[in-house]
C-alpha cells in the first residue's frame, strides 16, 4: 500500500506555442492549476506523509518566483524571448521546450520537485498542470517503484 497526498497551487503566465500554427501561437496567459502529487515509505510520527504547508511553501515559493506573473517561453523561441526583454520590468522564464501544459507539467516533475525536496523523506509521484478548466496535462513517473523521475505524459480535455 502506497498513501499519496496532493498539494493544489494556483498561478498565472503568459505564454506562447512556438510554431503552434494556431492562435496560441501568439502571446496569451492562463490561470493555471498545478497539483503536485508526492509519496513517502512511511508517514511521521503525526501520521503525514508530509505537512501540506510545507508542500505550499515549496511549491508556491517556486511557482511565485519563476512562472507566477511571468512569461514562460521555449529556448527555440528566440523571437519571442527578444520581444518579451524589450518590456521593462520583464518577468520570463526559458523553458527547454515549448511551454504546452504537458511541458510545464514534465519540467516541474524532472526538476523542480527532485530540487525543492532533495532535503526530505517525500518524492513526487505526478504533477497535473491545468491550463483551463476544462483541459489538463499529467506528467507521472512510470511506477514509482525506484523513485525514477522519468515522466510519461499524458492529457486530456474535458467536455
Ligand atoms: N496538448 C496541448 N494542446 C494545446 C495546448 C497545450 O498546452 N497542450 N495549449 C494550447 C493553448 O495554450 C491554448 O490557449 C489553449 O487552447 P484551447 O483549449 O483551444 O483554448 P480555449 O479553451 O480558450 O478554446 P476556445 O475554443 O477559444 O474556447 C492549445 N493546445
Amino acid at each position: 500500500m502506497s498513501l499519496v497526498i496532493m498539494r493544489r497551487i494556483k498561478f498565472c503566465a503568459g505564454h506562447r506555442l512556438y510554431k503552434h500554427g494556431g492562435k496560441c501561437e501568439f502571446f496569451h496567459g492562463h490561470n493555471y492549476v498545478a497539483d503536485f502529487y508526492v509519496t513517502a515509505d512511511e508517514v511521521d510520527s503525526v501520521g503525514r506523509v508530509i505537512d501540506f504547508a510545507d508542500l505550499k511553501a515549496k511549491f508556491k515559493g517556486w511557482l511565485d518566483e519563476n512562472w507566477d506573473h511571468g512569461f514562460i517561453l521555449s529556448e527555440q523561441d528566440e523571437n519571442g524571448i527578444n520581444a518579451i526583454k524589450q518590456v521593462v520590468p520583464c518577468k520570463y522564464f526559458v523553458m527547454p521546450y515549448n511551454p504546452t501544459a504537458e511541458s510545464m507539467a514534465r519540467y516541474l516533475l524532472d526538476y523542480v520537485c527532485p530540487e525543492l525536496l532533495g532535503d526530505s523523506n517525500v518524492r513526487a509521484v505526478k504533477v497535473v498542470v491545468w491550463e483551463t478548466e476544462e483541459a489538463f496535462a499529467e506528467a507521472r513517473v512510470a511506477g514509482d517503484v525506484d523513485g525514477s523521475t522519468t515522466a510519461s505524459l499524458s492529457s486530456v480535455t474535458v467536455d
